[in-house]
């Protein structure tokens, strides 16, 4: 829990929050669509029509359901209320009260790292460039006025405004940790990402700022905490300046490994008291899971996550860093694809992209490219055969157009392929092929149709995620990176970092992985990719 006072919270206003009916108009068609709750993290389940808008369920990960009155006069201060208590973040003075707090000695004037602490630590007391514990950054920023608006998530009939207030990232003036008594350690989980270099790069810098001197990275994930042979690998400004040329991570990456508490132990035999997590889903429930140990084990220990996903997958954040870059090389194999498929005779290109639960980076690249006829993603259903089938449309695009480019995510048409049970190290469900499957499929269709075709397929995947990270990741990159070590040093733990609404907070790692983030199928985005490729539904 935040030290400080609590959050301003008014509730005078509306803004929605939960889904309900929304009207969808898709080619030419519009329906009344009721929507499940996408988000236990938006808390709220919708009732089942707009007319009983008397009572919200607020599902609570898995945990008790929490009903909201909404007859209550009350209910939106309660809310709100309920609001800032779940996204409040663990502070290391909820298990040492009697924590020392120091000045800080990330001096925002300062442009090299500090080199004495004799006579106390250096601090800037005439200028005050300090985030403050209680500042707070909205997390949903739309007022919409009614439930039919796109995208709209509400409470109640109205719509009405509920502030939710996230805490604001950044270097604190108060800091918990004497960097001379730090030994931080940094550790990338899960399969590669553009941008991980860059992450760790300026944890290493920001840290060496503060005056920390014991760095180390954890070799090849949460393995590397187990197996003897893999050593710490000592990190300084000098070793990390210039590993974001290249993509990958200094550190390599693993799925699966040893059980929480083999970690925690680990850990203390090292004597880390920082650790820095750079992961999806499964290496979050992780750090979370190695914060909650820490914390019953009564270890003064702060585990700050950032988020690494090229699927975008993560709860609440604009996007995740290397998701840009992915989308940036993903549009070179579009582009590819185009280029065989119309100077073929009859050319069908297919490109297959990542994406496990989510199709983020196809539609995106669907939409970037603008040379996508059909784009397939997990979250909207769709047949390769039958009248509506995708087969018949590329039937119609051939005699139409002369070529087309399909571009599809790994976890598309699922249901369509038969499933295997197969698990990765971590407990991933092992997809099936369906980037094989479309093409064997289009291959037997047109044979069966009797017109020649010439289908080309590119499957991209891990040229894309080896990438470095572009631009714009580079930078979200850097900031993450800064605000983990502040985040860490200001006292917080089982805490994550992310933009939203172009703004930088802390989160409780809980919400951010409730569940995997989806393509809104009513989304702007999605009709606005529809748009584009001009497909119809294929049901
Ligand atoms: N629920 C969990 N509790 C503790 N550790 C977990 C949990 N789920 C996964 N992990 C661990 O986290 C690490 C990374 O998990 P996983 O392979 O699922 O990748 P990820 O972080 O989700 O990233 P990606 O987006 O690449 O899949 C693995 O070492 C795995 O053992
Ligand atoms: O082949 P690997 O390393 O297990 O990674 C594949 C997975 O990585 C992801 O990109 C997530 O990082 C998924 O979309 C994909 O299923
Ligand atoms: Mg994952």
């Amino acid at each position: 829990m935040d030290t400080l006072s609590p959050p301003i919270i008014t509730s005078t206003l509306s803004i929605p929050y939960s889904n309900s009916s929304v009207l969808v108009r898709s080619h030419g068609l519009s329906s009344l669509i009721l929507r499940k709750p996408r988000s236990p993290a938006a808390n709220l389940s919708l009732i089942s029509s707009r007319s009983s808008f008397t009572r919200a369920s607020a599902v609570e990960h898995g945990k008790s359901s929490v009903s909201i009155d909404l007859s209550d006069p009350n209910w939106k201060r309660k809310y709100e209320r309920e609001f800032e208590e779940r996204f409040s973040i663990p502070h290391i003075t909820d298990v040492f009260p009697d924590a020392e707090a120091i000045r800080s000695t990330f001096c925002l004037k300062m442009r090299s790292p500090t080199e004495e602490f004799v006579g106390g630590y250096p601090s800037d007391e005439e200028w005050h460039g300090y985030i403050n514990n209680n500042d707070r950054v909205l997390l949903k920023v739309i007022s919409y006025s009614s439930p039919t608006s796109a995208g709209a998530e509400c409470i109640d009939s109205d719509c009405s405004w509920v502030e939710q207030w996230i805490h604001r990232a950044g270097p604190r003036e108060k800091i918990y940790f004497r960097p001379e008594q730090v030994k931080a350690a940094i550790i990338t989980c899960g399969g590669l990402c553009p941008g991980l270099n860059d992450v760790i790069r300026h944890i290493v810098i920001t840290l060496e700022i503060y005056g920390v001197k014991n760095i180390v990275g954890i070799p090849f994930g949460y393995k590397g905490f187990s197996d003897k042979d893999l050593t710490e690998m000592p990190l300084s400004r000098k070793v990390v300046q210039n590993i974001h040329l290249s993509g990958g991570s200094l550190l390599g990456v693993s799925r699966g490994g040893p059980s929480v508490s083999e970690i925690v132990d680990s850990m203390e035999e090292r004597g880390i008291n920082m650790l820095f997590v750079l992961g999806g889903n499964g290496t979050h429930a992780g750090a979370n899971a190695i914060h909650n140990e820490c914390r019953k084990r009564k270890m003064k220990v702060a585990v700050v996550g950032v988020p690494k996903t090229i699927d975008n997958d993560i709860l609440h954040m604009d996007k995740t860093f290397g998701f840009d870059t992915a989308v940036e090389e993903a549009q070179r194999a579009i582009n590819s694809a185009y280029i065989e498929a119309h100077s073929a005779y009859h050319g069908i290109g297919i490109v297959k992209l990542m994406g496990r639960n989510s199709g983020f980076i196809a539609m995106q690249a669907s939409l970037a490219s603008g040379q996508v006829d059909i784009c397939l993603i997990p979250e909207v259903p769709f047949n390769i055969h039958g009248p509506n089938g995708v087969l018949k449309h590329l039937k119609y695009l051939i005699e139409t157009k002369g070529s087309a480019v399909i571009c599809v995510a790994e976890g598309a048409g699922q249901n369509l392929l038969e499933k295997t049970n197969a698990k990765d190290a971590s407990g991933n469900t092992i997809l099936g092929d369906f980037g094989v499957h479309i093409q064997q499929e289009t291959k037997k269709y047109f044979k069966e149709v009797s017109m020649p075709v010439d289908v080309k397929y590119i499957d991209p995947t891990y040229m894309i995620r080896a990438v470095r990270a572009n631009a714009s990741d580079g930078i979200l990159c850097t900031v993450l990176g800064q605000n983990a070590v502040h985040g860490a040093f200001a006292g917080y733990s089982g805490i994550t970092v992310g933009i939203i609404n172009t703004h930088y907070a802390y989160l409780p790692i809980p919400e951010v992985i409730a569940y995997p983030k989806s393509v809104d199928p009513n989304s702007r985005m999605w009709h606005r990719c529809l748009t584009s490729t001009g497909q119809p539904d294929f049901i």
